[in-house]
């Protein structure tokens, strides 16, 4: 049995358990279709962030701080397997280089399409960052909501989790840090 076999049968296997009937018309291809959207759920395992960010490296002498923010993102949680929604928030200040601005987002992708704990998927954006851009800092904010306490358990649906990374200057110096956060706020860099 190939590995998708082995994927379809453990899906049939839960409907079963669940009280489903796999047979029934509406399910036939269900366990296929999961194991398509899994395999694409999880496709960050099979790609290098450091590789997407390396894709796009520019020499530039701008040294002051690059904003990317509300970067959407779809993730599923490791303890729960339910999704992860939120948003990451990514600025760093260029040291010699600066990278594509869409490699940052699809940086984000590949960390989002595993399974995840938000503060790992938060440190592993800005670490990615700094070794591949090595740039003078990074700081990293990730907003999201949790299904696995919306859906089910604690069943909180107005939470959002925020976590934070900082790097570099964004650590060591309290103005930057400012920066970084009022950029993220301010009413004005909402989309227009
Ligand atoms: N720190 C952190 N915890 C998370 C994340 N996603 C889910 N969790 C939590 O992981 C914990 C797992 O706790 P357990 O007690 O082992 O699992 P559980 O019985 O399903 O917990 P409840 O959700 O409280 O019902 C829960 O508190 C979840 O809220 C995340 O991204 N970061
Ligand atoms: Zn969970």
């Amino acid at each position: 049995m190939d590995r998708k076999e082995e994927f379809v049968k453990a899906v049939k296997t839960i409907l079963e358990i669940i009280g489903e009937d796999p047979k029934r018309e509406g399910l036939l291809k269900t366990p296929e279709r999961v194991y398509k959207a899994f395999l694409h759920l999880t496709e960050g395992y099979h790609k290098d962030p450091k590789e997407v960010l390396g894709e796009a490296l520019f020499t530039s002498t701008n040294d002051e701080m690059v904003l990317v923010r509300d970067i959407e993102f779809y993730s599923l949680c490791e303890h729960h397997l339910l999704p992860i929604i939120g948003r990451a928030h990514v600025a760093y200040i260029p040291d010699g280089k600066v990278v594509g601005l869409s490699k940052i987002p699809r940086m984000v992708n590949v960390y989002a399409r595993r399974l995840q704990i938000q503060e790992q998927m938060t440190e592993q954006i800005a670490d990615a960052l700094m070794e591949t851009v090595k740039p003078k800092g990074v700081g990293v904010v990730v907003q999201a909501r949790h299904m696995c306490m919306e859906m089910r358990g604690v069943e909180k649906i107005c939470s959002t989790t925020v976590s934070s990374a900082l790097r570099g200057i964004f650590k060591e110096n309290i103005k930057t840090r400012e920066e970084f956060f009022s950029l993220i706020n301010a009413p004005q860099n909402r989309r227009f």
